[in-house]
């Protein structure tokens, strides 16, 4: 039997990405859940909440406990609400105990985050110790990772060949970004009522998505010309899924019947991101329950626009699947471990 020697203390536990993540890390190998954490105070048995883990898990969820974890824990997951982890989160980053926060709290500059999260950012001091780590271009060891949002992965493996080789023209970079409603997280609200969702469709944070520095940040990375993007955001009628239409015009640096190769070269060493053949576009369905990002392109020689489309799972790589990816490459096993998923597709 396989040693399960990675101790997972998962806070959040109650919510979509958290409870995503216990389902993925079922399947881990190398890992194994020892405390799950919430806003309760009482200690109740996760499978009377969510009797789809009954015989399958035997946990209680606890209140949060920061000394807790790190005496018994390996490694914590913080798949909390926005505003959460800024807070509970110093005492891991001041004792380097690692951390991977599926939320946005420490990928951006405290003044960015302020305005567009309008909440009070972390310090400077914590915030430096965060590393913003797109697991498909994964660098760092760095023990506080901040993973990724779900648009802004779609978003930024749509469009990294072309701003790694800084052939973006900058001023034409046009995202249309849609997501299923797994996305917005559990809580109900007005926007989120069935009768508003179901067989509606609408578009919502129109230039305010708090995803916008975070990409426009990692192009800068890559392609320092870059100021903005016009990226919008609306909603599906379904429950998972993400699919991003990009718009951009490429600069004479490179030439469009160029452009496949350079995407499939790439990502010709990554596992989880896959191009599609000339000229097909990828679906949702063909990446569901999956940690695939699939990636097609189309270029129009009468208006010079290249249609980058890039579909993910919202769950799964754009939260929990990323999330182990993250956690794979930091304790250095293979990363693909525990996430080899065939979509369901019917
Ligand atoms: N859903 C998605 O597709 C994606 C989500 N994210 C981000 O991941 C994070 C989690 O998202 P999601 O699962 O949708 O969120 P949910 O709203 O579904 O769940 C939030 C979870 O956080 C817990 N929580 C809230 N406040 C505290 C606290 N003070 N202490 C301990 N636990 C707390 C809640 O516990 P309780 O049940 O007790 O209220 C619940 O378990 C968010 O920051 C989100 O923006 C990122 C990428 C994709
Ligand atoms: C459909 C839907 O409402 N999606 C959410 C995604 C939120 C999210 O993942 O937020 P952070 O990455 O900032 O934590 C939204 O657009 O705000």
């Amino acid at each position: 039997m396989v040693d399960k020697n990675i101790k997972i203390s998962i806070v959040g536990v109650t919510g979509y990405s958290g409870l995503e993540l216990l389902r993925l890390l079922y399947n881990h190998p190398n890992a194994e859940v020892i405390s799950i954490h919430n806003t309760q105070q009482t200690h109740t048995d996760i499978s009377e909440q969510f009797p789809h883990l009954k015989k399958m898990y035997n946990l209680t969820t606890m209140p949060f406990d920061s000394v807790y974890i790190m005496q018994h824990a390996d490694i914590v997951f913080f798949a909390t609400s926005s505003g959460v982890s800024k807070d509970l989160a110093s005492e891991f980053i001041e004792a380097k105990f690692p951390v991977i926060d599926l939320s946005g709290d420490f990928r951006l500059p405290a003044s960015l985050y302020k305005k567009w999260y309008k909440k009070e950012p972390a310090s400077d001091q914590l915030l430096q110790q965060a590393h913003y780590s797109l697991a498909d271009f994964y660098n760092n060891n760095a023990t506080y990772i901040a993973n990724p949002g779900c648009y802004a992965t779609a978003t930024l493996l749509a469009l990294a060949p072309l701003a790694q080789h800084q052939v973006l023209d900058k001023d034409n970079i046009i995202i249309d970004a849609k997501s299923g409603l797994s996305g917005a997280g559990k809580s109900l609200t007005s926007t989120s009522h069935f009768v508003n969702v179901s067989d509606n469709f609408s578009m919502y944070k129109a230039n305010q998505h708090q995803h916008i520095p975070e990409i426009t940040q990692q192009l800068q990375k890559w392609q320092p010309d870059i100021e903005h993007i016009q990226f919008t955001t609306s909603l599906l009628p379904i429950n998972r899924g993400i699919f991003i239409s990009a718009y951009v015009k490429i600069n004479d640096a490179v030439q469009a019947n160029q452009i496949d190769k350079l995407y499939k070269k790439t990502y010709a060493n990554t596992q989880f991101v896959r191009i599609m053949s000339q000229n097909q576009l990828p679906n949702i369905k063909q990446v569901i329950g999956t940690n695939f990002t699939d990636i097609g392109i189309t270029y129009n020689p009468d208006t010079r626009y290249l249609t980058i489309v890039s579909v993910l799972d919202n769950m799964i790589k754009g939260a929990a699947g990323q999330a182990i990816q993250n956690m794979n490459h930091f304790f250095g096993l293979e990363e693909s471990t525990g996430l080899h998923l065939l979509a369901q597709y019917a």
